[in-house]
């Protein structure tokens, strides 16, 4: 299902009214969505029933990250939602990310499919400068992001939630099926505000990324269905050319 989705669609809103009526209002039906912290912290399940009935595949996206039985318990209640993607931060290490993939095995449903498990490696708002002088991380961020990406596949992680510009290199050294989701697009045009690592759609799909999260540069356009649409037409620009 996931290889015909290529734009989830962040629904960074303060309530669910706020997101269900942003839905509504520019008809979108169906698409891929993603909720975070933002929006699930003040709904909790009811806004994932909400966007079940509405037909959306859900990434939830709660970048879990704790010791590995605290990851596995609440992974495993969570795996009780009916959603198709969760993340957890590939920085809380190989036997957390183990622990979470138990966690959601265990709490599948029988007759459910088990939600795709991604780790974040570096968040999009990194820079190598606040790697080396807050985090004290002394390698650049390829090496630090691939290396993430490498412990992920160890731990049995499905993929990584990591920038557009080391989406190549994780298919090369973790295999073209470990799932390379990539936010930080924007538009040509747009502004990148607290992102670091962007690039646009087009960009995203000849780099080699599975999919793309698209967040403020629909939202908070002027007209959120017309700009969806640029985007999705990007990426698919981005597949021509690939090919050709
Ligand atoms: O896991 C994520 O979704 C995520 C990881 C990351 O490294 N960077 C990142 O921006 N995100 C999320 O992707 C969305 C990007 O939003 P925009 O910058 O508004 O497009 C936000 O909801 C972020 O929480």
């Amino acid at each position: 299902m996931l290889e015909s989705q290529p734009l989830f669609l962040a629904l960074d809103f303060q309530s669910a009214e706020e997101a269900l009526t942003f839905l509504d209002t520019n008809h979108f039906y169906e698409i891929p969505v993603k909720v975070g912290m933002e929006l699930f912290y003040r709904e909790g399940p009811t806004i994932i029933e909400a966007l079940n009935e509405r037909g959306h595949p859900i990434f939830l996206d709660l970048k879990l990250h704790d010791i590995p039985h605290t990851v596995k318990q609440a992974m495993k209640s969570l795996a009780s939602l009916n959603i198709d993607v969760i993340n957890v931060h590939a920085s809380g290490g190989k036997n957390m990310m183990r622990a979470a993939q138990e966690g959601l095995q265990e709490g599948t449903r029988d007759g459910q499919q088990k939600p795709l498990l991604l780790a974040v490696t570096q968040l999009t708002s990194s820079s190598d400068e606040m790697l080396h002088h807050e985090l004290l991380i002394p390698h650049h961020m390829e090496k630090v992001v691939t290396h993430y990406a490498q412990m992920a596949k160890e731990a049995s992680v499905d993929g990584v939630v990591c920038s557009v510009a080391e989406a190549r290199v994780i298919a090369d050294v973790c295999g073209e099926s470990f799932y390379r989701l990539t936010p930080g697009i924007r538009l040509g045009t747009q502004e990148q505000q607290d992102q670091v690592r962007i690039a646009t759609p087009q960009k995203a799909k000849v780099s080699g990324a599975s999919a793309i999260v698209v967040g403020r540069g629909v939202t908070t356009a002027d007209s959120p269905q017309e700009t969806y649409q640029q985007f999705e037409k990007e990426w698919n620009n981005g597949y021509k050319t690939t090919l050709s």
